[in-house]
Parts: structure tokens; C-alpha cells; sequence
């Protein structure tokens, strides 16, 4: 079930219960852009954001230069965003919270 396929309508709804990130055109995939104070805790964020994501058996596709981390998510087997998206998004919304 939460590997279902959300549609677009969906995916705007839950989005207005995250913070800063935005849909692909196509709505393949949710992403968001964080930046950090520095690279120690872009990197602090990352490892909180990896083990949660290992947890999940859900990972993100992402990317990182000193203080910034650009993360989107999609869920491979189900071609789209899906429940997991969201919920591995909240949590990273949380993590950046918990750093600095
Ligand atoms: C075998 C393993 O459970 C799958 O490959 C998982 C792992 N992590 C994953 N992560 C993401 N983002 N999408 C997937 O479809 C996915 N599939």
C-alpha cells in the first residue's frame, strides 16, 4: 500500500505538510535543497538522513558540495512518488532541526 503510486493531487496535499520542497514537472519525483551552516553538519544531517532512509529500506538520491545537500525522492519500483517519499521527507525536514 505505500508503495502505491500517488497522484499528483495527492502529492500537492502532502506537500503542504512539508517544508521547502517542491514537485517535478512530470511528478516523478519530490526534491528540496538544504543548506547548512557548514559541511560538518551538512554531513551530520546526511548520516541522521542514511540510517533512517537504511531503516526504511528507502533511499535517497542525492547530492552534497560543503554546506549544501540536494535530495530527490522517488520510489524506483513504483515509477513515482509514493508514501515512503513523504515519510523519508518529513523525517529529513526533522533532521535539520536536530543539527547545528
Ligand atoms: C531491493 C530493495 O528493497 C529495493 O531496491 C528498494 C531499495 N531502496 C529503494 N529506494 C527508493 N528510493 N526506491 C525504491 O524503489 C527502492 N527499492
Amino acid at each position: 500500500m505505500s508503495r502505491t503510486k500517488l497522484e499528483r493531487s495527492q502529492i500537492e496535499a502532502a506537500l503542504l505538510q512539508l517544508d521547502g520542497w517542491n514537485l517535478e514537472k512530470d511528478a516523478q519525483a519530490i526534491r528540496r535543497e538544504f543548506k547548512f551552516k557548514n559541511f560538518s553538519e551538512a554531513f551530520s544531517f546526511m548520516t541522521r538522513s542514511a540510517l533512517a532512509a537504511e531503516k526504511m529500506d528507502h533511499h535517497p538520491e542525492w547530492s552534497n558540495v560543503y554546506n549544501k545537500v540536494d535530495v530527490r525522492l522517488t520510489t524506483h519500483s513504483a515509477g513515482g512518488v509514493t508514501a515512503l517519499d513523504i515519510d523519508l521527507a518529513k523525517k529529513m525536514d526533522r533532521f535539520v532541526a536536530d543539527v547545528g
